[in-house]
């Protein structure tokens, strides 16, 4: 038996399809449903229901064998213990650089300010200003990331982008775009090596499924 680990929500639901194209359907909704551990009409998968941000600690640690997880939780947890070996290409979104409308962050920048970063992926929002040479006092949040420019919490925000409409609706505006993320296969090395023949009838239905860039 091998364990998938999903978050609710959008990868989910995006996941979902994959599977079905290789015949295998999932005998709850974890919408509806509280179960955390979810039966398949495969008689070796089921699949376990944690946060977005839990799915590679499950993985690296043995809880799952298999899990989708996006880029940036992947940067922020790191990738010791991990195989990550298809990019799913669902989950699409890019982690920008946000500020209020109206904030001059170019010029910020020339003069050299230190700038006030709220982000809750504070390992990708050090990374990138360091690369930049700016000095950035970081403030670790766990949502809402949108409110702290508006209260006078930071003066900027490192935050995922998709349509843009969540920044419009908080008169934020994006200034620079850090990455394009989407959602990866993730897989126990250890998992890997001992079961690699059950698991490779998973990971070439996934590969069959995916839409890369
Ligand atoms: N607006 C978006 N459009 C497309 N993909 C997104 C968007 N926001 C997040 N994602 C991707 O989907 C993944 C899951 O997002 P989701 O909102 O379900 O979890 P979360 O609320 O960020 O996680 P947690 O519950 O651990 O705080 C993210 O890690 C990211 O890779
Ligand atoms: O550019 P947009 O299309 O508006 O998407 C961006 C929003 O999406 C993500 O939040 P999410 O939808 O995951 O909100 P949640 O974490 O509250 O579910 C992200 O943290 C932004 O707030």
């Amino acid at each position: 038996m091998l364990t998938l680990a999903l978050s609710k929500g959008r990868i989910f639901e995006e996941t979902m399809p994959m599977l079905e194209r290789a015949g295998i359907r999932v005998k709850e909704n974890p919408e509806t449903s509280r179960k955390l551990i979810i039966e398949t009409s495969h008689p070796d998968l089921r699949i376990i229901i944690v946060r977005a941000s839990d799915v590679p600690t499950y993985v690296q640690f043995g809880g799952a064998d298999l899990g989708v997880a996006g880029q940036d939780v992947l940067i922020e947890n790191g990738f010791e213990g991990l195989y990550v070996p298809i990019d799913l290409g669902i989950a699409k979104c890019r982690m920008s650089v946000a500020v209020k409308q109206g904030f001059d962050y170019a010029s910020a920048v020339k003069k050299g300010a230190r700038l006030k970063v709220a982000s809750k992926y504070v390992q990708i929002a050090r990374d990138h200003f360091a690369t930049k040479g700016v000095h950035v006092d970081l403030i670790k949040l766990y949502g809402s990331m949108e409110l702290a420019p508006l209260v006078g919490l930071a003066d900027a925000i490192v935050d995922l982008v998709s349509t843009g409409s969540t920044l419009k609706a908080n008169f934020l505006e994006e200034v620079e775009q850090i990455q394009e993320i989407s959602a990866h296969l993730i897989v126990n090395q250890a998992a890997h090596k001992r079961q690699r023949a059950s698991m490779q009838e998973f990971l070439d239905a996934f590969a069959a499924a995916a839409s890369p860039n």
